[in-house]
């Protein structure tokens, strides 16, 4: 039985879809201006291991995640660097996609962009006017009234006394209280302005998301997740919104994945204290870095460093040595106590450090059967490669992952082997000395052996 932490209710809960079988997710997509960080590297493949899990567990799953391609960092940016915001955006989701595809996170059922929502936007804020959750200023400008909606502030569980008095907006004549937000803002600038019923202008940035949900999900939703820094007030106020507009919440898990930080402050492309993923993705395998970042819980925060990435590598290296020269045999016999176990870490609210435990377990458990019995060392292997594959892992041939990290400018391929040959005949020789020599030198060239029963095997130190 799925149970999975409800920001809503601060607890863990049954997850029981609307619809039986079906699961409809939405995820708050990227604000496209910059390249993508690791940042947003580790909430997409979050969700994507829970797509996934979701999937392998029978659901029907429908995934949307949003693209926001309007917004004041995107105009300045635009401006800035003299191009159309079609074309800047355009060109900005190009390198998205390029980015999340080599790091292997699936590609969601709909990606829709917030500018080909603008009517059902209008559409939105024509109503909450209506219904006086929402005023019009005189510059055009029309507002949120949080103080007309009695649930304000229950997602994110605080107090509206001690957010208004926290609140560093002034309060001017133009709200009506400090936290009253934007639903529309008006503009004249031809480019990146539509006609409404309040004059030319565009959207505020919460209104997308109530509006793309309803397209899509006509606001049935059993998932709605996105990164912890967007509870509030993002999620707040899109929460409100919809409530307000369709008189009922029909959001029944909110989910928030745990941030990226670097030097204490989450990585973000406003602060501009960002790695992009892809000058990570030069010199660390994908599967490496989406090792690193379910080997935390996904609502804890992660701490970006080389050395936590070097554990990353480490333990899949273990993974793949135990998975090298076995020939994964489908069987339905062994090592069904460790799926077992796997199921019940995964239903736990998607607990993906435990899960990697497991794999260790039998990892171990093929390496000790290995060189003993041929077939239950398949049938383990099998086991491992099937339940780590459900979740986007070991799908690389074992010998090519730990070869790989080869920039062989000094030497072949097929020079290496020559020398491990002429060491393995010293060996047999008992000449010790010419067999050290020759580890000593590849180790120089950082090629690392490792001398298996029947055959040794290479691989690049990672740290070259
Ligand atoms: N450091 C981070 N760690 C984890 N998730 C993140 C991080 N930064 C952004 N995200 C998530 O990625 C998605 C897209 O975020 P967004 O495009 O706003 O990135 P950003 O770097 O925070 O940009 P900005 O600084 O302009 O707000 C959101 O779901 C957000 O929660
Ligand atoms: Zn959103």
């Amino acid at each position: 039985m799925l149970k999975i932490f409800n920001t809503l209710t601060s607890t863990k809960e049954i997850f029981t879809p609307i619809k039986k079988n079906r699961v409809n997710l939405y995820v708050c997509g990227v604000t496209v201006y910059d390249f993508c960080h690791i940042g947003h590297g580790r909430t997409f493949v979050v969700f994507d291991m829970i797509v996934r899990y979701l999937r392998f567990s029978g659901f029907q799953v429908k995934y949307v995640r949003n693209i926001t391609d309007i917004d004041d960092k995107i105009i300045s940016k635009s401006t800035k660097e003299k191009k159309k915001i079609n074309t800047f955006t355009a060109s900005m989701i190009k390198e998205m996609h390029k980015d999340f595809d080599l790091l292997g996170i699936s590609v969601p059922d709909e990606e829709p962009r917030v500018t080909d929502y603008i009517d059902n936007i209008i559409r939105i804020i024509t109503t909450l006017i209506k219904k006086k959750h929402a005023y019009i200023h005189k510059n055009g400008d029309v507002i949120f009234s949080i103080d007309s909606d009695p649930n304000y502030g229950t997602l994110s569980r605080q107090s509206l006394t001690s957010l208004e008095s926290g609140s560093r907006i002034p309060l001017n004549n133009m709200k009506k209280n400090p936290l009253d937000f934007i639903l529309w803002k008006s503009s004249n600038k031809e480019e990146y302005s539509w006609d409404s019923p309040w004059g030319k202008g565009r959207p505020g940035w919460h209104i997308e998301c109530s509006a793309i949900t309803n397209v899509f999900f006509n606001n049935s939703i059993d998932i709605h997740g996105g990164g912890s820094d967007l509870l509030f007030p993002h999620h707040e106020n899109e929460r409100s919104q919809s409530i307000c507009f369709n008189n009922k919440s029909m959001i029944n898990f909110w989910m928030h994945t745990g941030m990226v930080i670097l030097n204490n402050k989450k990585m973000s492309k406003s602060l501009g204290n960002v790695y992009f993923l892809r000058n990570i993705l030069k010199d660390c395998d994908a599967e490496v870095l989406r090792y690193f970042f379910l080997s935390t819980h996904y609502r804890h925060p992660i701490y970006y460093c080389e050395k936590n990435l070097d554990q990353a590598y480490t333990s899949l290296k273990y993974l793949y040595t135990a998975l090298y020269d076995t020939n994964p045999f489908f069987n339905n016999e062994e090592g069904l106590n460790f799926e077992l176990e796997f199921y019940n870490a995964m239903n736990d609210d998607f607990n993906t450090p435990a899960v990697f435990s497991i794999f260790f377990k039998i990892a171990r458990k093929i390496n000790f059967l290995k060189n003993k019995d041929i077939l239950k060392t398949n049938k383990f292997a099998f086991r491992l490669k099937y339940l780590a594959n459900n979740l986007g892992f070991l799908f690389q041939d074992p010998k090519e992952f730990l070869q790989k990290k080869t920039t062989l400018n000094l030497l072949t391929l097929k020079e290496i082997q020559l020398l491990i040959e002429k060491r393995n005949i010293a060996r047999q020789s008992k000449l010790w000395q010419e067999a050290d020599n020759i580890r000593k030198k590849l180790m120089s060239l950082d090629i690392i052996l490792e001398d298996l029963p029947d055959k040794t095997i290479w691989r690049k130190n990672k740290k070259s």
